[in-house]
């Protein structure tokens, strides 16, 4: 053990340093620990009668003191078991104070932040800009100018005449600064050739979506159209284009490699030649007047020659309208560009931006050098879709005419429960119910081949148009049906949307579609330029309940007969307290988001789309 490590003796030093060492143990005092020392001390004191500093009586100003550290103690104490709550117990409270906030609510509070919580989830996360516009965070903040003005006596107009105007023809207008309605083709300062031209065509008086959407349209404001099938939305966006065609052709014309000025894109070929068809006529109105310069148009869809199209290109060119796949093929191979274009309108908007179109919508704009005019329209635009297309464009101007996705009023709807082995007889007699033209729908390809068979075998005169027949079968389709040569054309949804036939009597629709917008598109075909029709529809035990719910709605809402196995469903929203709105992705009044069928559908295509992506494709 060495010198250190041995236990330290507390010694007591001697009076005399020879005495030292002989009184060493003696001496020898054991070392007691100081806190043991003060206890012995405490002790004694006690017995003393002296007591403790705990237990003597305190002074007024040591009691004040002590209750102030205790305060402070506690206070600390709080705050550390504040700082030591566990998550866990957080949770719990958030939770409960939830469940009190929960049940204040009312059932249409909880399904409407329900909804808003599903469509957060599937918002689209890009806006509709081009990428690059995205990348370089370009944010154009005004809209784009225009040289034309409203007449004079319609500028001096109040707000509240403006109003009452818009009140007359049920028009609502939501946006900065909208456009005065004009009840005028004249007044809008149409040129005098179209004007006589649609005079002869019978169309004398603008209808409400073009009375407030062409001088909208005409201040270069973005603008999202919402009109009822058949209410002339296609003259609405064409002839601000045209004019603005007209305008720049004017300062200076247009050589081989110029243009377009504008663009249209439709969700199908037939639509895309409609309206191409359209323009045409109008435009060449215009040139034969001998008044205006000749307007160069082209024609970019799918299954038809290229060479036919580049003929069109040797010249400065005007206007393109087109399908997206298409216009994106001519594009990637500089056929033309859109250096200089300014105009860009969508028909049937809603399709085209949400179903499959949306990514080629995209790509198309990136083809775009500077800032455009976007206008988007549609019979059906769900409020998903509207509140998309409004973040994306500048200032829009919102025109609604009517509930986005309602029925035609000039529609008489007749729904007729027919059993499935029923329905082909029951055609034939539902045939008789009006003269010819007559159009059939049905959803599936092979049953409208096998009613277009069914009726060739009955002796009746029709044609077939599906996606799956060639280009040439559909143009033939399409051309002996609207020449009145063959009189019923039986057709899968392809050709609901947009197409006009002349004066259609009768729409049969032979198997419902699920979704209500496309019946309403179906519907549509007939009752166009406020003349009436009538749509008959199947259905039977293989309708989804729902779809049929929506149907009611809908049929309601028109002030339509509803028949009593339609009026006989419950509403499970209404048995929940809940009320009746439309669905935001759809439109359909007969179901709320959660079991929108439309949903469904994207998802699974979009699921399907991915799948095709992962495999490389099929
Ligand atoms: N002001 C008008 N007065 C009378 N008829 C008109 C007028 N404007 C357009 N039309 C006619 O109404 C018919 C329907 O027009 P259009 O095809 O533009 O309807 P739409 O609103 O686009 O319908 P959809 O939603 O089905 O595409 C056309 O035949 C067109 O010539």
């Amino acid at each position: 053990m060495s010198e250190d490590e041995r236990p330290k003796r507390r010694r007591i030093r001697s009076p005399s340093p020879a005495k030292q060492d002989d009184d060493d143990d003696e001496n020898y005092v054991p070392y007691i620990p100081i806190a043991k020392r003060r206890e012995e001390k405490l002790a004694k004191l006690q017995m003393w009668g002296v007591r403790s500093g705990k237990d003597r009586p305190k002074k007024p100003e040591e009691e004040a003191a002590e209750r102030e550290d205790a305060v402070k103690e506690e206070e600390l104490l709080r705050e550390k078991s504040r700082k030591e709550r566990t998550l866990l117990l957080e949770a719990q409270q958030v939770h409960m104070k939830k469940a009190v906030e929960d049940s204040k609510k009312t059932a249409d509070q909880k399904a409407e932040e329900a909804d808003a919580e599903i469509l957060e989830a599937i918002k689209s996360r890009r806006k509709l800009a081009s990428d690059l516009e995205l990348a370089q965070g370009i944010r154009y903040s005004d809209p784009l100018e225009s040289s034309w003005r409203p007449p004079q006596f319609v500028r001096d107009r109040s707000d509240e005449k403006n109003q009452a105007i818009r009140e007359k023809y049920h028009i609502l207008v939501d946006g900065d600064d909208v456009p005065p309605p004009i009840e005028s083709f004249r007044d809008m300062k149409i040129p005098e050739p179209i004007v006589q031209f649609l005079r002869a065509n019978k169309i004398n008086s603008p209808t409400p979506i073009q009375l407030q959407g062409i001088p909208a349209a005409f201040s270069g404001r973005d603008i999202i159209g919402i009109a009822f099938t058949g209410s002339g939305k296609t003259l609405t966006f064409c002839i601000p284009l045209i004019m603005l065609a007209l305008e720049e052709e004017a300062k200076m014309p247009f050589v081989q490699g110029e243009g377009p000025v504008g663009i249209i894109l439709c969700p199908s070929r037939e639509l895309a030649s409609q309206t191409f068809d359209n323009i045409v006529t109008w435009c060449s109105a215009l040139a034969q007047s001998g008044k205006y310069p000749q307007l160069n148009c082209v024609l970019c869809i799918g299954g038809i020659s290229m060479n036919e199209q580049s003929r069109a290109l040797n010249k400065g060119l005007h206007i393109v309208v087109a399908t997206p796949g298409r216009l994106i093929d001519m594009l990637e191979k500089k056929r033309f560009t859109f250096n200089n274009c300014k105009y860009l309108c969508m028909d049937e908007a809603d399709r085209m931006i949400d179903l499959g179109f949306e990514d080629d919508v995209r790509n198309i704009m990136s083809f775009f050098k500077r800032q455009r005019q976007t206008l988007l329209f549609s019979a059906t635009m769900p409020k998903k879709i509207q509140d998309f297309a409004r973040e994306s464009l500048i200032k829009p101007i919102l025109v609604n005419v009517g509930r986005a996705g309602a029925a035609n009023l000039d529609v008489l709807q007749v729904v007729e429960y027919v059993k499935q082995e029923a329905k082909m007889v029951y055609l034939l007699e539902c045939l008789q119910k009006t003269p010819p033209p007559v159009i059939i729908f049905s959803e599936n390809k092979n049953e409208v081949d096998d009613i277009q068979e069914y009726l060739l075998l009955k002796g009746i005169e029709a044609v077939a148009i599906h996606g799956s027949k060639t280009q040439e079968e559909r143009q033939y389709a399409i051309k002996s049906f609207k020449s009145g040569a063959k009189d019923v054309m039986v057709a899968s949804g392809v050709a609901s949307k947009g197409l006009d036939f002349n004066d259609i009597q009768h729409v049969i629709i032979f198997s419902m579609p699920k979704e209500i917008e496309d019946y309403v598109h179906q519907i549509g075909r007939t009752g166009r330029s406020g003349k009436t029709g009538i749509a008959t529809t199947f259905v039977n035990m293989n309708t989804p309940e729902q779809t049929l719910l929506d149907l009611k709605y809908l049929l309601m809402e028109a002030g339509q007969k509803v028949p009593p196995f339609l009026t006989s469903i419950d509403d499970p929203r209404q048995a929940q307290g809940l009320s009746v709105q439309g669905c935001p992705v759809c439109g359909g009044l007969g179901h709320g988001i959660s079991n929108c069928p439309k949903l469904e559908e994207t998802q699974r295509r979009t699921m399907a789309a991915h799948r095709t992506t992962d495999t490389g494709g099929y």
